[in-house]
């Protein structure tokens, strides 16, 4: 089998249980980090737990991420009863506390699952000089690893299509079950339930819940199975007319890690493969879900600075700087943008159906993004407020998919140069005479303003 995975730090093992240090990947099925963690520990005749640790701020998130969350995390707490593994939730200082735990129940191994965003590197680095025992690093989010699917920063999905898919075959693999564990650790620590902290904490109370409450793994694969039996078909076709929204929906679960990439890439390939007139839309998906997410994450593990102004190419920074000074003909101030209150009613009803809804059409995201550029006093401005509300609002937010979905729209991350104009320089364009070609823009103003069901 590949390796998935690499060493953090070696170390000397602790006589006590294997620990995996959930961050990611916030799931019991199909994560690779969890089933290598279980290996380490059967092999050793060692008991395994399983440590989330909660901060109660985290970027920009507000309670309807905590909510979607927690309620992931409840089902991944049952899940891990049945199958007599400990799930441990770790508040205060979390995760700098976790270094404390590892000596106090002396953990043999510890494990976590991979992310590319500042703040994980910054926690692994902190922890490994806390601790002696070998941590290890496995990347359950991505099908290939990042580390393996590119070496170094791609230039755009032209150049890391190629790379990546001739990797793919060797990592879609089948993936095994976990088995329930045979031996036991008997904690002497009280640990909090994952629900109790919906209403422990004080989180940025920004938003109402969304989804109803129905996060997690079981919600996830539902919703997967409903995109199969209802939108797949039409995918390629429709995906651009957020009138007709065809999309998966499935980014909030991806994001919070609830269900894996690869089970649903394994699920939509089997589908197509049973279903030959739809392969146009199976590999369409295929091609977000696989090349344009993963490149996402290796933007943000191979740029340090992905989400300034510093992350840009070199081409796209010297343009934003020869137009850094142009005329604006219109500028806007956070709040006003937060609430919707501009001149633009299409970009007035994106910006409510991210508040609404915490969710807006892929589409639609790029007009939103780069209108922010248009209307910002500078380019580094745009980025700060298309950041904080994306990360704020969406539920989806807080993601590679995010940072580099904001750095394409205002700073031609992955992107070309495109014929010159004001305050854009040579980045690509966007305005809504090019939506209403795309679809029907005063039905989709209409099905948002005369359906709001959050709250700000
Ligand atoms: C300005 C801007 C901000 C964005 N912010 C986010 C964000 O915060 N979180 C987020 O997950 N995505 C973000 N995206 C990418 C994309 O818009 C969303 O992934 C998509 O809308 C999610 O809806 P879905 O799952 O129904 O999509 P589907 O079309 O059903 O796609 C399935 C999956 O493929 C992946 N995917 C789809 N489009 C992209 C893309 N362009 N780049 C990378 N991966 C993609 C996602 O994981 C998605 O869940 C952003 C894009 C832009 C331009």
């Amino acid at each position: 089998m590949k390796e998935r995975g690499r060493i953090l730090q070696n170390g000397i093992p602790g006589e006590g249980p294997v620990a995996y240090w959930m961050n990611r990947d916030q799931r019991v099925e199909d994560n690779w980090a969890l089933l290598e963690a279980q290996k380490y520990a059967l092999l050793n005749k060692k008991p395994l737990l399983v440590v989330f640790c909660l901060t109660p701020h985290f970027l920009s998130a507000s309670y309807r991420a905590y909510h979607f969350m927690l309620h992931g995390l409840h089902e991944v707490r049952q899940g891990l009863l049945g199958l007599n593994i400990p799930f441990i939730l770790l508040e205060q200082e979390a995760p700098l506390s976790l270094p404390n735990l590892i000596k106090k129940i002396d953990v043999s191994a510890l494990f976590t699952d991979f992310s590319p965003l500042r703040i994980k590197k910054e926690w692994v680095e902190q922890i490994k000089k806390d601790i002696a025992i070998p941590f290890y690093e496995i990347d359950a989010h991505n099908i290939v690893p990042c580390w393996e699917a590119s070496t170094k920063k791609e230039y755009s999905a032209r150049t890391f299509r190629p790379r990546i898919l001739k990797k793919v075959p060797d990592f879609l693999t089948p993936i095994p079950s976990l088995i329930r564990h045979p031996y036991n650790e008997t904690l002497a620590l009280k640990t909090a339930a994952p629900l109790e902290m919906l209403t422990k904490y004080h989180y940025p109370q920004k938003t109402l819940p969304l989804y109803g409450g129905k996060a997690g793994y079981t919600a996830g694969m539902e919703c997967l199975q409903k995109f199969i039996k209802k939108k797949l078909r039409v995918y390629k076709e429709l995906r651009n007319d957020p009138t007709n929204n065809v999309l998966s929906q499935l980014s909030p679960f991806l994001h919070f890690g609830q269900i894996a990439p690869q089970r649903v890439a394994i699920v939509i390939k089997k589908h197509g493969e049973n279903h030959e007139s739809i392969r146009d839309s199976v590999d369409s998906f295929l091609e977000e879900l696989i090349v344009r997410r993963e490149l996402a994450d290796n933007f943000c593990f191979y740029t340090p600075s992905y989400d300034c102004f510093e992350g840009f190419p070199q081409w796209a920074q010297k343009t934003l700087d020869e137009h850094r000074w142009d005329p604006r003909k219109f500028t806007y101030t956070l709040e006003e943008l937060e609430h919707g209150k501009t001149h633009d009613q299409l970009w007035n009803a994106c910006q409510l159906d991210i508040l609404f809804h915490g969710k807006l059409h892929s589409w639609l995201r790029m007009y939103w993004a780069k209108k922010i550029l248009e209307w910002s006093k500078s380019p580094e401005e745009a980025m700060k407020a298309a950041i904080y509300l994306n990360d704020c609002y969406e539920i989806d937010g807080r993601d590679p998919n995010g940072y580099a979905g904001i750095a394409w729209s205002i700073g031609g991350v992955h992107d070309r140069a495109w014929p010159e104009r004001q305050i854009f320089g040579k980045i690509r364009y966007m305005n809504d005479s090019g939506a209403k070609r795309k679809f029907h823009v005063k039905q989709y103003i209409e099905s948002i303003t005369s359906n709001p069901i959050g709250q700000l």
